[in-house]
């Protein structure tokens, strides 16, 4: 097993908890709001954590979204994954965004809000080029491969596995 990378945190609120992994294993760790805030449908709201970090050179924090609250309520973040830049010193806030088209959201100070990735990233050096080389791609995209699914229309209609 790999030794975990040490990052410094700055307690901003030291009565609320550190980033936390729930299982070992987990990429992300939880982030938890200071503040109570209640979302109206389609509304958006910047919520503090509590924490500032100092990450190490040639790391970047991502903010995610929690898979379970986007499904039971369509809590999502509107700039999912947020950029927390190494250089960052500054308190960790996450943009949430209530996408329940009806229901209300109510979160408590405390409450796991998002979730911390933290991953190695590359500095490129940009270099303008009047051609570029080959690929099969070439230029095709925004569907160029087709819609749902495989091929044909059919492979849509009989999926091989539903959704439970
Ligand atoms: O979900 C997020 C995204 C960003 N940040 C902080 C850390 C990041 O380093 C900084 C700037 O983020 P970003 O570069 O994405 O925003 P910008 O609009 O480009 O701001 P800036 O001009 O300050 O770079 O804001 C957060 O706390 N949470
Ligand atoms: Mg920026």
């Amino acid at each position: 097993m790999p030794t975990d990378l040490e990052i410094a945190v700055q307690q901003l609120d030291p009565d609320l908890p550190l980033p936390a992994y729930a299982h070992p294993g987990d990429a992300g760790a939880d982030l938890v709001s200071t503040v109570d805030v209640t979302l109206a449908p389609g509304e958006r709201a910047l919520v503090p954590t509590g924490i500032a970090i100092a990450l190490p050179d040639g790391y970047v924090a991502l903010v995610h979204p929690r898979s379970g609250l986007a499904a039971r309520h369509g809590l999502s973040i509107v700039n999912t994954p947020g950029t927390v830049d190494a250089g960052y010193r500054g308190e960790i806030k996450v943009l949430l965004i209530n996408h329940d088209p009806a229901e209300t959201i109510a979160l408590r100070r405390g409450d796991r809000i998002a979730q911390l990735v933290i991953q190695r990233y590359e500095r490129a050096a940009f270099v303008a080029v009047d051609t570029l080389p080959d690929s099969v791609r070439g230029g095709g995209g925004y569907g160029s491969t087709g819609g749902f699914g495989g091929t044909s229309r059919s492979a849509r209609q009989s999926p091989r596995r539903r959704a439970t």
